[in-house]
């Protein structure tokens, strides 16, 4: 089976500082999958190289066997990356952007699915407001839903429970989940929230000073679920001793 996502020796790096150094990746179809690490380890850096906003200094990125550098937009039809909320344009209200964004993707309207998103996060009632009003959470909300328009085969977010309350942190996260389960759509889920991510994903992969360092699949995650000793906290700490 073709991989969804496949980095094969991705290198990036910003004027005087390498950031990615050989990183080397397949996620696979229906995959739920956590990128932790450091402060500064270069996620970001990485969600950003592999969903077109930054061009890697060298190697392939492909999504659905598509080469990203070579055929940009049809790889990207395949791909919905979360908006950062400090990105959000001010002066539109949250329908405007959800819009202008589905216009984008080629979409006749917002589609029903991403109401639904809208009502289950309690943001509906915010929608013809201007974005300048919102609180943290409402954008980060708004930046969720915006990346799940037309719910693509590939979805990366980058801390997309910061700032959301528990209820709808809750309901994200099972969102997600079910899009994995029901849909066979791939989630790569860059956080700090270990805890949560411990508990839905398939695979954790440790990125370290812009390297994957040590990877988690289905069983080791089990085990380390089955045992109240252990955790995917301390795992990563002893990873990085
Ligand atoms: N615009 C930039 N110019 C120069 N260096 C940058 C820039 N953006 C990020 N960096 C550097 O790239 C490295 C990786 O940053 P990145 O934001 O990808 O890390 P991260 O793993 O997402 O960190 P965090 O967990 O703190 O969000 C860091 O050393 C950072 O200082």
């Amino acid at each position: 089976m073709t991989p969804i996502l496949h980095l094969d020796q991705v290198c990036f790096g910003y004027v005087r500082r390498p950031v990615l150094d050989g990183v080397e990746m397949q996620l696979l179809r229906g995959e739920f999958v956590a990128l932790i690490g450091p402060n500064g380890a270069g996620k970001t850096t990485l969600l950003q190289c592999l969903s077109g906003v930054l061009a890697p200094r060298s190697g392939q990125i492909r999504i659905n066997g598509i080469d990203l550098a070579a055929d940009p937009l049809m790889a990207k039809r395949q791909l919905g990356m979360t908006v950062d909320p400090v990105r959000l344009p001010e002066l539109l209200t949250g329908r405007e952007c959800l819009q202008l964004f589905a216009g984008a993707r080629g979409l006749h309207g917002v589609p029903d699915s991403t109401q639904v998103l809208c009502d289950a996060l309690s943001l509906t009632s915010m929608l013809d407001h201007p974005v300048a009003e919102y609180s943290l959470g409402m954008r980060q909300k708004l930046g969720v839903a915006l990346g799940l328009l037309g719910e693509p085969a590939l979805l990366v977010l980058d801390e997309p429970l910061n700032g959301l309350d528990p209820a709808s942190a809750y309901v994200l996260k099972h969102h997600l989940q079910a899009l994995c389960r029901e849909r066979g759509t791939t989630v790569l889920l860059a956080t700090h929230s270990l805890d949560v991510a411990e508990r839905f994903i398939d695979r954790a992969l440790l990125l370290v000073e812009g390297r994957l360092r040590r990877s988690w699949d289905r069983s080791e995650l089990d085990e380390i679920r089955r045992d109240p000793e252990r955790s995917l906290e301390q795992a990563m700490v002893q990873a990085l001793a």
